[in-house]
């Protein structure tokens, strides 16, 4: 079957420019995926993956059908909606920011296979069908998805919903091999990577009221500190990880229930999906424009409606800038630094760059 695959799972004009972009996927911010979405015919989310998935040799060890599993990525990415921020372009850079935070030294041959299929494909799906709008947005307005999942993390569940109901389209049976076991594990862990996601960690829980506080520093702080319960939550366990962390001689982390390995691995894939300011500039900057695209016209859509217009949603009053400091500050950094402190010293080069990039912002405001 293999000699009928094209190379990088998607057919393509140029595999030889496809090739020298996937050159530095094992790297941090080693791809530049706004590239690769124009080299793969809009395909960057299949052709990571499925880039990655062979490297890891994930194939041989879960038979897994090469045509079930690119007809599922097609179909997955397909249902990616062309929004500015959340499509698969940014679905293919967690799943290889992921790739590259489980190959740090401190975790090598901590995770089982299974386990990492598992990350890979939740972050490869996390997103799935998001509309642009956020979880706030949908309960403020008892949107059908709020009504449907009751105003609890309303964006995650559905995209958990579509990734697996998809699995169940023709030909994309790709675990098909699995036995019961490994089925139940694997969709256990992604609904527990997933599920905890930033979209559902601190926005549902930020009464509309203090949106506007949201802009002053402080107000920011108190809101976040005292709201974003599921996001301090997931930073606190990181936290106490670290305090009472076991390591090898080798160095690996020893992480031996299922409740420490969760959190290690929601915690990694968070880290992913808020690691934008922590790439190369250039990247970030094109990360940046397109949050903001996606923002500003949920901003349009609520001042269309009467509504409060959201943090950084108003495109007649908001400082860019100042938000990308705010967030790095608030956010981002007390995140990443304490998952550095968890692989440390593994992830200095990621704490430098986003240093390198908060006084890039600082120094325009
Ligand atoms: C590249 O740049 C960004 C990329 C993603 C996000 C996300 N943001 N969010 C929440 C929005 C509301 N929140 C705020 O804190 C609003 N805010 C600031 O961030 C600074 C001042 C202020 O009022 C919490 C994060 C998400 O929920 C998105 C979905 C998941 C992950 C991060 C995303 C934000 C970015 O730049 C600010
Ligand atoms: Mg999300
Ligand atoms: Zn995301």
């Amino acid at each position: 079957k293999w000699h009928k695959l094209p190379k990088f799972g998607v057919v393509i004009g140029n595999e030889d420019a496809l090739a020298k972009e996937l050159e530095g996927i094992d790297m941090w911010g080693g791809i530049d995926l706004f590239k690769i979405a124009d080299i793969s015919n809009n395909r960057p989310l299949t052709s990571v993956m499925y880039t990655i998935c062979k490297k890891r040799d994930m194939f041989v060890k879960f038979k897994l059908s090469p045509v079930k599993f690119l007809t599922y990525m097609m179909t997955l990415e397909d249902h990616y909606r062309e929004v500015p921020y959340h499509n698969s372009l940014h679905a293919a850079d967690v799943v290889q920011s992921v790739h590259v935070l489980l190959s740090s030294a401190a975790l090598d041959s901590v995770f089982t296979d299974l386990e990492i299929l598992s990350a890979l494909i939740a972050s490869a799906m996390h997103d799935v069908d998001h509309p642009g709008l956020s979880n706030q947005y949908h309960c403020s307005n008892s949107t059908e998805l709020a009504i449907m999942y009751n105003d609890a993390s309303v964006l995650e569940n559905h995209h958990l919903a579509v990734g697996f109901k998809l699995m169940q389209q023709n030909h994309c049976d790709m675990f098909e091999h699995f036995t019961q076991k490994q089925w139940q594990s694997l969709r256990k862990m992604s609904i527990d990577m997933v599920g905890v996601l930033s979209g559902g960690l601190w926005e549902e829980s930020l009464p509309s009221g203090l949106c506007g506080v949201l802009e002053s520093p402080l107000g920011f702080f108190q809101v976040l500190a005292t709201d974003m319960s599921k996001h301090m939550q997931l930073l606190a366990n990181l936290k106490t990880m670290v305090e009472t962390k076991k390591v090898a001689a080798s160095g690996v982390l020893m992480l031996d229930n299922y409740t420490d390995r969760i959190q290690v691995l929601q915690n990694m894939v968070h880290c992913a999906d808020l690691s934008n300011s922590a790439k190369p500039i250039e990247l970030y900057k094109k990360w940046v424009s397109v949050i903001i695209d996606e923002y500003w016209m949920q901003g349009d859509v609520e001042r269309q409606a009467g509504l409060e217009i959201s943090p950084m949603c108003d495109r007649h009053n908001t400082s860019i800038e100042r938000s990308q400091v705010m967030f790095i500050d608030f956010v981002v950094h007390p995140l990443l630094e304490t998952w550095a402190d968890l692989v440390n010293p593994y992830a200095q080069e990621i704490i430098n760059e986003l240093s390198d990039n908060r006084e890039y912002y600082a120094s325009l405001i």
